[in-house]
């Protein structure tokens, strides 16, 4: 067996992330990748090659939607004769179709690859229940006129009320909003707490945008230039008034401001050999070195929905032998500000670290100013698929213009999902 070759990140590109039913409206998932992949394929000249992979996916997408991403590639500016194929981990999807290209360069199966992700809240996919898909599949059988007015018949008004996808972890029912708010009351994480992190990923992404950080990270689409969620005029003041939207009473912490809106967009990521890229002119800006997937149960209650990263990193950082304080960026996708703080708490915490995660001591704090110092989701918007790309582009770039170094991406995914990697240079 040959040595893993290095894998590199070599360029990324996302459209602006909107506001559910704002600019996006009349967007498919399959416009809105291929704005991105073309984006990305005009910025690194790559127009009528072929890549080796492309890897991407959608949270939600329509039935029609099932070869997505080969038809996304059909429609872009990408050789035709590039195979692709769509992956699904929830939130955690766009850094798994990374970490999978990443690990094809690494085993010498292809020399490069593109990594992405999509997801409207807009073009939500609607479907019908049971009882009317099973008489319109029996109306597709019917033969003869008079079979099929039998057929039809049978459709009562209850039959033709839509159903929508919901925010929702089927086995509990309950929203991912509402089981974050019981791990942060699990873990006292207040509402000054979380707004304060909701204030910094504002204030951190519109800095971004003023210094230029983004120019080479997006394409505007539709019109739209920057992120729609930034509110760079946001205060604290402003956050503390907004009325809380998960969790009950007394100890509901949760609001629209410190919660991630449901959003629309895409993203995309290139990854190749460090020769392959000098083959095209182009320079890796960061490796993709580590990776790790984990998962709880908490649907007996006995983990918090969004707490896999948690367990994830750990296991990680003793196979790469680091620590949590060897990085110099963090970049921990905010679902929701107290997802992120009660993952930072139980990392501090020695109980947690030695019961739950079987360590002799805890895994410590981190420096809160290393973490996501170019904005997050909470200010980005988080089109759930699409995260992943943002993030291993924004921090590849980070890593580049920092000259080096060594940051952790940890995302959060929906039935008790982890997927978390590290990325140096
Ligand atoms: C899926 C996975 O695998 C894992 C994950 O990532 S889990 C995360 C998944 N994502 C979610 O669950 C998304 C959850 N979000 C939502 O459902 C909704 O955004 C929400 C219920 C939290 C809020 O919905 P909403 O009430 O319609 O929000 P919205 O109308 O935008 O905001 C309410 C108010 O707060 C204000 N506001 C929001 N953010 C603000 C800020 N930063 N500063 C000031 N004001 C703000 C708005 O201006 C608005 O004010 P008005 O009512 O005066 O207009």
């Amino acid at each position: 067996m040959t040595e893993p070759r290095k894998v590199a990140v070599v360029a990324g590109n996302r459209i602006p992330f909107a506001r559910q039913d704002k600019t996006y409206r009349h967007a498919s998932n399959s416009d809105m990748l291929t704005a991105a992949l073309n984006g990305l394929v005009d910025r690194t000249g790559l127009g009528g090659q072929e890549v080796g992979e492309v890897v991407a996916g959608a949270v939600l997408k329509h039935a029609r939607d099932w070869n997505m991403v080969r038809e996304v590639v059909l429609g872009s500016k990408l050789a035709p004769t590039t195979p692709a194929y769509d992956i699904q981990q929830a939130c955690g999807t766009g850094l798994e179709a990374a970490i999978l290209v990443g690990n094809k360069i690494a085993l010498g199966q292809i020399d490069a690859g593109i990594a992405g992700g999509v997801d409207t809240a807009s073009d939500a996919p609607i479907s019908v229940n049971d009882r009317l898909r099973n008489i319109l599949l029996d109306l597709n059988r019917a033969k003869t006129y008079p079979d099929r007015l039998k057929v039809l018949a049978r459709v009562r008004p209850k039959d033709v009320v839509p159903e929508i996808p919901r925010n929702a972890e089927p086995r509990t029912g309950k929203s991912m909003g509402d089981h974050a708010a019981l791990t942060a009351l699990e873990w006292g994480i207040t509402r000054e707490a979380q707004d304060e992190l909701a204030y910094n990923s504002h204030i951190n992404l519109a800095k971004s945008y003023d210094r230029g950080f983004q120019n080479d990270l997006i394409t505007p689409y539709l019109g739209l230039e920057k992120d729609q969620n930034l509110r760079p005029d946001t205060t604290l003041e402003k956050l503390a008034k907004l009325r809380t939207v998960y969790g009950k009473g007394e100890t509901a912490t949760m609001t629209a401001g410190n919660s991630t809106p449901l959003t629309d967009g895409a993203s995309a990521v290139l990854l190749s050999t460090d020769e392959w890229a000098q083959e095209h002119g182009l320079r890796p800006l960061a490796y993709l070195t580590h990776s790790q997937t984990a998962a709880v149960d908490y649907v007996k209650g006995a983990e918090g929905l969004l707490m896999a990263p948690a367990y994830a990193v750990p296991r990680m950082l003793a196979r790469a032998g680091l620590t949590l304080q060897d990085f110099d960026y963090y970049e921990i996708h905010e679902a929701f500000a107290s997802q992120v703080l009660s993952t930072l708490k139980a990392w501090e915490d020695p109980i947690f670290c030695k019961e739950r995660l079987g360590l002799d001591a805890p895994l410590g704090e981190i420096d809160r100013d290393k973490l996501n110092v170019n904005g997050s989701s909470l200010a980005a918007g988080h089109p759930f698929a699409a995260t992943g790309g943002r993030i291993v582009a924004a921090l590849a770039k980070q890593l580049d213009e920092n000259g080096g170094g060594r940051g952790l991406i940890s995302i959060c995914a929906a039935g008790g999902q982890g997927v978390v990697a590290i990325l140096e240079k």
